[in-house]
């Protein structure tokens, strides 16, 4: 199996205090601010021509050091372990995990801006620091939401695109079409036919990129009450933020199931540049394909069971072994349904990865999540037993490189508890949240050109 390879080349090269915002950063950002504070295009305008001098100097420098040996097993194994391009926005360690501009997880969740103390990141507050390097305040992240807002307009094709599937097609597939169908509003495209500048490029490719992260949340929604809730559509509600507004528009306005989509939108984001949907995406670009053409095919990597398929996978397969053993299934039973599942061919959905080597901090928020909101609910109850039981046969396999969870082996039986059952859905919510990191790193490499 090709699972593409890379980590990030300049993160080992330059400064990184570029990528590290610290809360000194945040501070910084306290003092009165003006409007163009608060606009992210201002903020990039001003931060390009940083980049495209340090990028040039590290070229210049840097252009013939070697960065390692390229071995068969590395070609083998669709450039695993290469360090094959360049990916500043996110750096995934084997053991640790990712970082975000140099940030945790948990480094996240303590410095970015939330809906409330204590609370889950607001999606916003990631994308700016994605695309900035820098902490944002609340008055920023306020401004960027009134802004996606504003953009989160779809045209009528859209809908009449989504429609002429029949409603029993993949919620994937219906999402894919609405991209494709979104993707006739490009103002990359029409730019690039009217002869835009090389040195320019990054300005329609942030409206797109903006518009685009805006419009997902609507037609994701639209979607889902299209194939699951007799196609009864709830609007907007411009009071909140993106991940609340996106499970309103789905039909969930519990403060709890808020708070779970922010999170569940933040973590998705990017998982560095080797990953299927970013790799694929990231070349696709690289062509000067417009972020909506780029993030079509993503979400074609995205819906592969072995990449984000996997967050439908694991609850179906969790909902699996409920039914044939029923909730209070022992160990021991537990043990013969992972043999069982791995003596018929198939994979432990959710266990394992391509480069992490202990289990995902991402796995571990939720798991935290859980034990705050939920800690006696059975099926979270039964996710706990199989942290227990899985590792240590897939161990026994002997070829598995990583027998610990990752994010999908946790994301089902939370959005299950607070009523989003249909598992079959599942991979759209994660589509929508991969949108931030392909277009924040397609922002960031056009700074190259
Ligand atoms: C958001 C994400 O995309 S996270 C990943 C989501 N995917 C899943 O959870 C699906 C289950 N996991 C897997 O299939 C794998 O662990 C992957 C695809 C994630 C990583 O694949 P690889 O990098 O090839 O893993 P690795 O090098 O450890 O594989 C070695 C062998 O162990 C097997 N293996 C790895 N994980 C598992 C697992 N969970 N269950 C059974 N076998 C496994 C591989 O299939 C491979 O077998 P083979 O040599 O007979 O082909
Ligand atoms: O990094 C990977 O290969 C897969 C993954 O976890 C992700 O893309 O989120």
């Amino acid at each position: 199996m090709v699972f593409y390879r890379s980590v990030s080349l300049l993160s080992k090269l330059s400064n990184r205090a570029v990528q590290q915002p610290s809360l000194s950063n945040s501070v910084r950002w306290l003092q009165i601010q003006t409007s163009s504070d608060l606009d992210l295009r201002a903020q990039l305008k001003e931060l390009i021509p940083e980049q495209q001098e340090r990028l040039k100097k590290i070229k210049s420098e840097y252009g013939k050091v070697q960065l390692g040996n390229i071995t068969v097993d590395m070609v083998l194994g669709g450039m695993r372990g290469m360090i094959g391009l360049l990916w500043e926005i996110s750096l995934l360690d084997p053991d640790e995990g990712i970082r975000f501009r140099g940030l945790s997880i948990p480094e996240c969740q303590k410095v970015l801006p939330a809906a409330k103390p204590g609370g889950e990141p607001l999606l916003e507050g990631l994308l700016w620091l994605l695309l900035t390097g820098k902490v944002p305040t609340t008055e920023q992240v306020n401004a960027l939401s009134k802004e996606l807002r504003t953009r989160a307009i779809i045209p009528d094709h859209v809908y009449k695109a989504i429609n002429a599937l029949p409603i029993t097609a993949h919620s994937m597939t219906q999402f894919t079409t609405s991209v494709m169908a979104l993707q006739v509003q490009s103002e990359f495209a029409k730019a690039y036919e009217s002869g835009i500048h090389k040195s320019k490029y990054w300005e329609p490719t942030f409206e797109d990129s903006l518009s685009l992260i805006a419009q997902l949340p609507v037609v994701a929604a639209y979607i889902y009450r299209r194939i699951y809730k007799n196609g009864e559509v709830v609007a907007a509600d411009e009071s909140l933020d993106y991940g609340a507004n996106f499970a309103h528009m789905l039909g969930f306005d519990s403060p709890a199931m808020q708070e779970l989509m922010r999170l569940y939108v933040t973590i998705h984001t990017d998982h560095e540049g080797g990953n299927v949907s970013a790799h694929t995406g990231h070349l696709v670009a690289s062509a000067l394909s417009d972020p909506y053409l780029s993030f079509a095919v993503a979400l074609n990597g995205v819906v592969g069971p072995l990449h984000g398929l996997a967050n439908q996978e694991v609850l179906l397969w969790i909902k699996s072994v409920v039914d044939e053993c029923g909730e209070n299934i022992t160990k021991d039973q537990l043990k013969d349904y992972v043999w069982k599942t791995l003596n018929s061919g198939k994979v432990v959905p959710g266990f394992g990865h391509g480069v992490l080597r202990k289990t995902d901090p991402r796995y571990m928020c939720q798991r935290e999540f859980a034990l705050k909101h939920l800690p006696a609910d059975p099926l979270f109850q039964l996710v706990s037993k199989l942290y227990e039981v899985v590792p240590p046969i897939l161990t026994e396999l002997g070829k598995v490189k990583n027998p610990w969870p990752n994010v999908d082996a946790h994301s089902g039986v939370l959005l299950n508890y607070y009523g989003l059952t249909e598992a079959r859905y599942y991979t759209v919510l994660f589509g929508v949240s991969r949108s931030i990191g392909i277009c924040s790193q397609l922002n960031n490499s056009l700074v190259l050109l």
